[in-house]
């Protein structure tokens, strides 16, 4: 490696991390020292010249950062699994190489869906908030209290069928789903082998969709896992809703603008859909305690922590600096986003 390389980190890393980044001798590291997002100001004064950037999802890759940081540019390490917030085409367009860490956390969200889709069927934020609000004097034990449906016997549909998907499957199989429909546009992305032998003791149909019309039907669980793109953009919708089953619930652990908020709230007013588990909502991090989807007590809206396990968030931060340092020493990353 060249004397002194520059390289912009927009996030304090966890030790071990932090560690392996200062392990390497000829880095000039430029570091927002902090655990909250860096603020753009910051990262566009110190941008200029440096060859790499580790950034997070927080942080915007769009072609202002790219021009500004100029020519000696050649990576960006991205700490996430998304690239929704990277403008991806100008980053392909000056040859940088785009670093992210889709595998280290497929487990954790798929972990994740599942407690959503438990608390969102079983009415889990309802309940809670009921007890917390000291209601469970006036709600003794009946046979019809907070009943809800359950996973056995369900039809789940994914929106977008990648490893967080399948990996979702997996845990949902020993529930006793009855099938399971998934929309993709990815044509290779079908069940893996590993899922036969999973499915050998207990058969399902896995089959892909015709159309998300046919998501919106046919299931009882919906599962957003698709990333964020113009055409998935609010695909699920008034129109997505609309077709929904009555006791259906959506889940949401991918982006919060592929569901329509305002059209969510509707149909939970309306109660033409049982409930919702958001990992993830339009306009966050800025959801205040007055936000009306909060008064919706059939939703429960946890704040993107998908993959916050200490684990994954390790390996996270690991595999970001390795993408990192990989590119600096002509190395192969660990995962490249092909572009
Ligand atoms: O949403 C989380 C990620 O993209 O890593």
């Amino acid at each position: 490696m060249p004397e002194k390389i520059k390289v912009v980190v927009t996030r304090q890393l966890i030790p071990e991390a932090q560690k392996l980044l200062e392990s390497e001798p000829n880095l000039e590291i430029i570091q927002w020292h902090n655990e909250n997002p860096c603020d753009r100001n910051w990262l566009l004064t110190n941008a200029p010249n440096s060859t790499g950037i580790l950034l997070t999802l927080s942080d915007k890759v769009d072609t202002e950062l790219l021009e500004t940081a100029g020519p000696t540019l050649k990576v960006i390490s991205s700490f996430s699994v998304g690239t929704d917030h990277i403008e991806t085409s100008a980053v392909k367009h000056r040859n940088i190489r785009l670093g992210y860490t889709p595998t280290i956390l497929t487990d954790a969200v798929a972990d994740l869906a599942v407690m959503l889709i438990l608390m969102a069927q079983r009415r889990g934020g309802e309940g809670i908030r009921n007890v917390l609000d000291g209601r469970w004097p006036q709600m003794p034990w009946s046979p019809a209290l907070m009943t809800g449906p359950q996973i056995g016997g369900s039809v789940v549909g994914f929106l977008g069928f990648g490893r967080i998907a399948q990996a979702t499957v997996k845990r949902l199989v020993p529930f006793g789903v009855e099938k399971v429909v998934y929309l993709t546009s990815r044509p290779g992305e079908r069940a893996r082998e590993d899922y036969f032998g999973l499915l050998r003791d207990q058969p399902v149909s896995i089959e892909p969709a015709g159309s998300w019309e046919e998501v919106a039907r046919e299931s009882d669980i919906v599962v957003v896992a698709c990333s964020l793109s113009e055409s998935t953009k609010h695909l699920v919708g008034t129109e997505f809703l609309g077709m929904m089953k009555k006791e259906a619930v959506v889940v949401n652990i991918a982006r919060g603008p592929v569901v329509d908020t305002d059209a969510l709230m509707k149909a939970l007013d309306e109660e033409r859909i049982f409930g919702a588990g958001l990992d993830v909502i339009e306009g966050e991090p800025n959801i205040t305690a007055d936000h009306p989807i909060l008064r919706q007590k059939r939703c429960v809206l946890v704040p993107h922590i998908g993959s916050a396990t200490f684990n994954t968030r390790m390996g996270m931060a690991m595999e970001s600096v390795r993408n990192l340092l990989a590119v600096l020493r002509g190395e192969e990353m660990v995962n490249e986003c092909v572009l």
